[in-house]
């Protein structure tokens, strides 16, 4: 059985993160084949689909490790601020380790699955008056003067455990892939998967590391522009955030991976996230299509190397806000066909007569 990324990868974690072990059983992801996106890219496309975690989303990975190190603090409560995914996260993870959480989110920005998630383990949440950055302000400051402990991915223990997803890439794979794709908001994940591939490369697991492209919300691409948003806007609400905590980093990430950060719209990531499904079969949350959107913005351009080995992360479930499977491109909402109770009628439906 999959014992979790403690202790798949613990001798490439630090050693507070293994005194005491928090563990929903996370990592371990599909890297699943994508023909359909291999066709239309020209190049080898793999997804990894990280949907698949405890909780739906890729952050399970850095809250094993931040909650792991919070209990071998013998802290009682943790706080995050979040556009959902971490909030759920931490949320799961703390009453795993019998703490309790408090969760600060935008106000009426947060994705249902996401809100009913950290209710349902019952995380102290609050929707705060103002955006994503303002509830990171609040919950740095909160951890500074009371007896909580910080679990966003400023704490370098959620970077340490996001890092395996990149381990997993190359232990499946056999090798680092060219090129890696995926979203970026607080721009934790794009620098826990170089520092992963980094130090693959360097331990001599992989032969090489690969070029990091990085997409931004054309509405919430403060790395794109070179300055923060004060008002970021986009439907993709997961990477709805103007000034990224890891803004350095990231920029780190790409310029000596020599890859890219780049923006695409909500229409680009709404078709990718369609094609995802209706050609892929991975059925995700609309940010977690800003890799696959960027990838073929890129392709599109001529900028995709014929045969690259081309990894790409999805990063959330679908189930996550499921109402954007549940409207066409322009905004009609999909009614399901409603038939007698009857065979002939059911296969006159299906077009089968
Ligand atoms: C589905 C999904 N896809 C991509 C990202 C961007 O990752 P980072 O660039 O590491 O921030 C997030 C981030 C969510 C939060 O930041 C939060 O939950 O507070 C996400 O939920």
């Amino acid at each position: 059985q999959w014992q979790g990324i403690i202790r798949e990868y613990g001798d490439l974690l630090p050693e507070h993160l293994r005194t005491h072990v928090v563990t929903l059983g996370e990592g371990g992801t599909p890297l699943v084949p994508a023909p359909a996106l291999s066709r239309r890219t020209g190049a080898q496309v793999f997804v990894k689909v990280e949907g698949m975690n405890p909780t739906g989303s890729f952050k399970d990975r850095g809250m094993t490790t931040a909650i792991s190190a919070a209990a071998a603090r013998g802290a009682k409560a943790v706080v995050c601020a979040s556009t959902g995914n971490t909030s759920a996260s931490a949320a799961a993870y703390a009453t795993a380790a019998g703490m309790t959480c408090a969760v600060l989110v935008p106000d009426g920005k947060i994705a249902m699955g996401k809100l009913s998630q950290a209710i349902a383990h019952g995380a102290r949440l609050l929707q705060v008056d103002g955006n994503f950055d303002d509830c990171l302000d609040i919950a740095r400051k909160l951890a500074e003067v009371y007896p909580v402990e910080l679990v966003n991915s400023v704490n370098p223990d959620r970077i340490e455990g996001q890092k395996t997803a990149s381990f997993e890439i190359v232990d499946v794979l056999g090798d680092a892939p060219d090129i890696h794709c995926l979203p970026v908001g607080n721009a934790g994940n794009i620098t826990a998967y170089w520092k992963g591939f980094r130090e693959y490369a360097e331990a001599g697991v992989a032969s090489r590391t690969p070029q990091m492209w990085g997409f931004q919300a054309e509405g919430a691409s403060p790395l794109v522009k070179g300055y923060p948003v004060d008002e970021p806007e986009t439907i993709a609400t997961a990477i709805r955030i103007g000034k990224p905590a890891s803004w350095d980093q990231a920029i780190e990430a790409r310029d000596t991976s020599g890859g890219v950060i780049e923006a695409v719209t909500d229409e680009q990531i709404l078709a990718a996230h369609r094609i995802l499904s209706a050609e892929v079969g991975v059925f995700v949350e609309p940010a977690s299509a800003a890799g696959v959107a960027g990838l073929l913005m890129r392709a599109e351009r001529g900028l995709v190397p014929a045969g690259a080995r081309v990894t790409i992360t999805v990063t959330g479930h679908g189930l996550k806000d499921p109402q954007w499977a549940l409207r066409t491109l322009d905004g009609a909402d999909v009614e399901p066909q409603k038939v007698q109770v009857d065979v002939m009628s059911v296969a006159d439906a299906l077009g089968l007569v």
